[in-house]
């Protein structure tokens, strides 16, 4: 456990494996903490420097007071890379951790090597859609509007059947309602499509082909405006790294190798 202080919060980061290894780093979706890459991660090849972090308001980082904007968000994991020393990045983003890396890579392309999108987009939701989020969460909490975002992050079978959901459910429960609502201001707020056009740095998008929060064709939009291979995972809704973590991890090993130098 490691932590980085910047603009006075306190950041939790995971930073694994080798100091001199090819910087792999991860970044989390709204509701979930750096222990949705935990089935992702020992999947992917030995000698890899590993670092994820709990962006604001999540995990354990500092959850300031709400609303957050995206701009924010990314300076956040800029500072991230300056404290830990990292270039060179593949930044793999979920949802709106990968709205975070098309604004670092757009801001700092000196940092990045490659992005990986998986289930994001330049623009997600409609900024009534998350005020009206805002305002459910903040008179009811979390815990009273979760069943349809878990319905959203989630296959029916794994809802169902799988143990772990229960535990999936408990984080996004217990996410600090500032943290939450602070990020869906920053969703609401950010439209990266301007930006994420003009990338020239390797993308690939990812997509679990039962998302209900970011759904296929629209992950597949975003590809197409920066020239981002597209995938599609079966068995898998807005979380593939935990539904269905060895498709993905195939299909990240397979980008890692294409964007070795
Ligand atoms: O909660 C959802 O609907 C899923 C989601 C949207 C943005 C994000 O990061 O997760």
């Amino acid at each position: 456990m490691q932590v980085v202080i910047h603009a006075g919060a306190a950041f939790h980061v995971r930073d694994e494996g080798p100091r001199d290894g090819r910087v792999v780093m991860f970044a989390n979706s709204l509701g979930t903490d750096l222990r949705v890459w935990d089935a992702l991660v020992p999947l992917l090849p030995a000698g890899l420097r590993l670092v994820r972090f709990d962006k604001r308001g999540h995990g354990l980082s500092d959850a300031t007071p709400a609303p957050y904007d995206m701009d924010t968000l990314i300076g956040d994991a800029e500072a991230i890379c300056t404290a830990l020393d990292l270039h060179d990045i593949t930044f793999v983003g979920l949802s709106i951790g990968g709205m975070i890396g098309q604004g670092l890579a757009a801001r700092r392309p000196d940092l990045l090597r490659a992005l990986v999108l998986m289930d994001t987009a330049a623009k997600m939701g409609s900024a009534d859609m998350w005020r009206d989020r805002i305002t459910a969460i903040r008179a009811q909490g979390i815990a009273a509007l979760a069943a349809p975002i878990l319905e959203r992050w989630f296959t029916a079978p794994f809802r169902a059947a799988d143990p772990d959901f229960r535990l999936w459910a408990n984080m996004l429960r217990r996410t600090p309602v500032e943290g939450y609502v602070g990020c869906c201001a920053a969703i609401a707020g950010a439209d990266l499509s301007a930006t994420t056009r003009t990338l020239s740095l390797p993308v690939l998008a990812l997509c679990g082909a039962e998302d209900g929060s970011s759904p296929p064709d629209l992950v597949r939009a975003t590809a197409a405006l920066c020239g981002a291979a597209f995938h599609l995972i079966a068995g898998a809704g807005h979380l593939p790294c935990v539904e269905a973590p060895a498709a993905t991890a195939r299909l990240i090993c397979d980008f890692l190798e294409r964007t070795t130098p």
